[in-house]
């Protein structure tokens, strides 16, 4: 299917027209929204109720934001009776009557949904072509028999458009292209948490954004309340998406990698691979657990405390059976709402024996009041109790405890990690202090483990979890205390597995979510890879991830993969970035990690403009040399693989990291290699 292109200006389509006008008219009806927003004063009755006004009317003005490259709408829907145009946001005319309607209402649904086969109420579905803000095309399937003959169900041409259309920058929404088994996942119900195990470029990323926002949009009122969260694998990836859910109005969600969540620490040295796997491994949380409670002690005598001038004494029995209480209810098995933290199990202990010493006060005709019996909790002799007994703990001072000293951590780690295990934890050297050790990322997802301990962490209602079969059991434990008693979108490709605790299926990380019951739904239809390259690197996936189905291309590109073995790798490398430099989009240059260097100083040398990404943040050039490990969830116009063997002997999992890196090109790949390609690739 072809899109009606603008007809010239000699003979003007009635439709066009029409929809041009419709277009000028939302354009008018958004600009008075704004106005509107603008005029609400900021008065409130008090200063708080100000404030939450003004915050408020500048979220709603940011979402009615209008980028003149963003159009009011991109679809419409003719049903038997009524007409639709949909878009990013609603419109209403001065009236309150709608002129667009947001994408989210369930009145757009069959857009995304209707088929020839099921036209759900439709019986025309019209997708409109923009350049730079001006309607220039649009794009009709009829879908129910009426006048015209129903049409027969293939890719639009705007789709294809859109999959195929250069990327530079930032990534940007599929709103006017969700595809039917997308929008599935897009709007199932907040209550429904949903792994989604997907090939390369299915839309995995895409899919979790819109359902972020298509959530927000639903239960609104219920998610400003509790928030949304967005974990992504590294800085240089939170970069790449960060603009959609903006560009989709919602600009409250916090997006954060695993690292930002857990900086309760500043890092500053690695982990050896071997031990990174066992801080990951969540037999720690139980040393964790362990190491914290194990310093709560008996009682050894009674205590004397004043309430109100007077001095009562407080029996070792009756103290014991303060401490056992709060002790059991901060450790079995009672439920994470209902459990008691340690940091709040040491207050109440403290009030405990106020408490008790006001009864006594009261059993010999006193009255003491609520400010008193608070003054006692807090009087040296109750904290000098508390202290004995069950001892202000600080995070990161007793991960630090435990792996400077083997006696504290042997007790803690007693029948769950072997003498090696623990001889492997132990820092090698004492650190000067808390503060300068050598901390790792492993060790702060540890800290903040015993910080969830002490304390209840704020949860989220909805956390979306991209690139998660990555994530270490422990790493899940951090994101599960963030999402308290709310639901997951967890994103995933197991075939893309790189990390050393990556498992064979998604049952371990689903537990360490703390949602095992999790569905999981596939995708594998991949839009961004063309059949050639993608057909190329399912060669991989029998040994890489045997189980999976491989992923299907929604189109093909003739002479999109090219080999090339080379003698040096210098001149040919030059040549090819040369020629991909002049072409339209952008070009990605992915190499092993320690070749960087050596790769951005041969094209350097040549005079090519380049510059190679990092995990900083930093947004990707036009041509950018990319470390194989930062590839992951990117994508490039153009992508030059340098020496795939190299890729796959830098790691264990290299033939995975490998699988990644063929998998990012949108138009065309070369691959470089000066020695033998890893078998499954060789094969004719
Ligand atoms: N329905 C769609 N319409 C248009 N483009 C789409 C659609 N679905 C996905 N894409 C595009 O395909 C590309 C890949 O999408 P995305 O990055 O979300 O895939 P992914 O499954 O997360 O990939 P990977 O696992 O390889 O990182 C993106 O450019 C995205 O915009």
């Amino acid at each position: 299917m072809s899109p009606t292109p603008a007809p010239a200006e000699t003979t003007p389509d009635p439709v066009l027209a029409a929809e041009r006008a419709h277009l000028a008219r939302a354009a008018d009806c958004l600009t008075q929204m704004r106005t509107a927003a603008v005029a609400v004063t900021d008065a409130g009755v008090d200063a708080w109720a100000s404030e939450r006004l003004g915050a408020a009317r500048a979220e709603r003005l940011r979402s009615l934001a209008t980028d003149p490259g963003v159009p009011p709408f991109f679809g419409r829907t003719d049903g038997a009776a009524e007409t639709f145009h949909i878009g990013r946001r609603h419109v209403r005319d001065a009236a309150g009557d709608p002129v667009v309607i947001d994408w989210r209402a369930p009145m757009s649904r069959p857009f995304y949904q209707a088929s020839a086969a099921e036209p759900q109420g439709l019986v025309r579905r019209r997708r409109f072509g923009f350049s730079a803000g001006e309607l220039t095309g649009y794009e009709d399937e009829v879908l129910a028999a009426g006048d015209e003959p129903v049409g027969e169900e293939h890719d639009s041409a705007f789709l294809r458009q859109e999959i195929e259309r250069p990327r530079s920058g930032p990534m940007r929404d599929i709103v006017a292209t969700i595809q039917p088994d997308q929008d599935d996942i897009v709007r199932a119900p907040l209550t429904e948490s949903i792994c989604v195990q997907g090939a390369p470029g299915t839309g995995k990323t895409a899919v979790g954004l819109h359902r972020a926002a298509y959530l927000l949009y639903t239960h609104g009122e219920q998610l400003a309340r509790t928030g949304v969260l967005v974990v992504g694998p590294n800085r240089a990836f939170l970069r790449y998406i960060e603009q959609v859910l903006p560009a989709l109005g919602e600009v409250e969600v916090d997006q954060a990698t695993v690292a930002d969540l857990t900086a309760r620490v500043t890092v500053r040295a690695e982990d050896a691979p071997d031990v990174a796997v066992l801080k990951g491994d969540p037999r720690l949380a139980e040393v964790l657990r362990r190491a914290l409670w194990g310093g709560v002690r008996k009682p050894a005598e009674s205590v004397q405390v004043t309430l109100s001038g007077r001095k009562y004494r407080i029996g070792e029995d009756r103290l014991k059976r303060f401490v056992d209480d709060l002790r059991r209810a901060g450790t079995s098995g009672a439920d994470e709402q209902q459990l008691v933290h340690y940091a709040a199990g040491r207050e109440r202990l403290a009030m405990g024996l106020a408490e008790y010493a006001r009864r006594l006060k009261e059993a010999g005709g006193g009255s003491p009041t609520d400010a008193e019996t608070r003054r006692c909790a807090r009087s040296a002799e109750v904290r000098a109790f508390c202290d004995s007994v069950w001892p202000a703990v600080d995070a990161a001072g007793l991960v630090h405890d435990l792996l400077t000293d083997p006696e504290r951590l042997a007790r803690a780690a007693r029948g769950v990690l072997t003498d090696e295990e623990q001889a492997l934890l132990r820092w090698p050297k004492a650190p000067r202090s808390v503060r300068s050790a050598p901390w790792t990322a492993a060790d702060a997802v540890l800290v903040d483990e015993v910080a969830g301990l002490l304390e209840r962490t704020p949860g989220y209602g909805h956390v979306v979890v991209d690139e998660a079969q990555d994530l270490s059991p422990m790493q899940c434990r951090a994101i599960a205390r963030r999402l308290g008693a709310g639901s997951l979108t967890v994103l995933g490709d197991l075939a893309q597995a790189t990390s050393p605790w990556s498992a064979p299926d998604w049952a371990q990380t689903l537990a360490g979510l703390g949602r095992p019951a999790t569905t999981i739904r596939p995708l594998t239809r991949g839009y961004r890879v063309p059949g050639e390259v993608l057909d190329f690197a399912n060669r991989l996936l029998p040994r890489i991830a045997p189980g999976l189905p491989a992923a299907t291309a929604a189109r093909s590109e003739p002479g999109a993969l090219r080999l090339q073995p080379v003698a040096t790798l210098a001149g040919p490398l030059a040549g090819v970035v040369t020629e991909l430099a002049g072409a339209e989009g952008s070009t990605g240059v992915v190499c092993a990690d320690a070749d960087v260097a050596e790769v951005v100083g041969m094209l350097a040398a040549a005079g090519l403009e380049l510059a190679a990404l990092a995990d900083d943040g930093s947004a990707p050039t036009r041509v950018s040399v990319v470390p194989a490990t930062l590839v992951k969830g990117l994508e490039f116009d153009h992508v030059v693989v340098v020496e795939p063997a190299a890729i796959v002997a830098a790691e264990p999992r290299g033939l995975h990291r490998l699988y990644v890196v063929l998998t990012r090109a949108v138009s065309s790949m070369v691959v470089l290699h000066r020695g033998d390609l890893p078998d499954l690739l060789a094969q004719a």
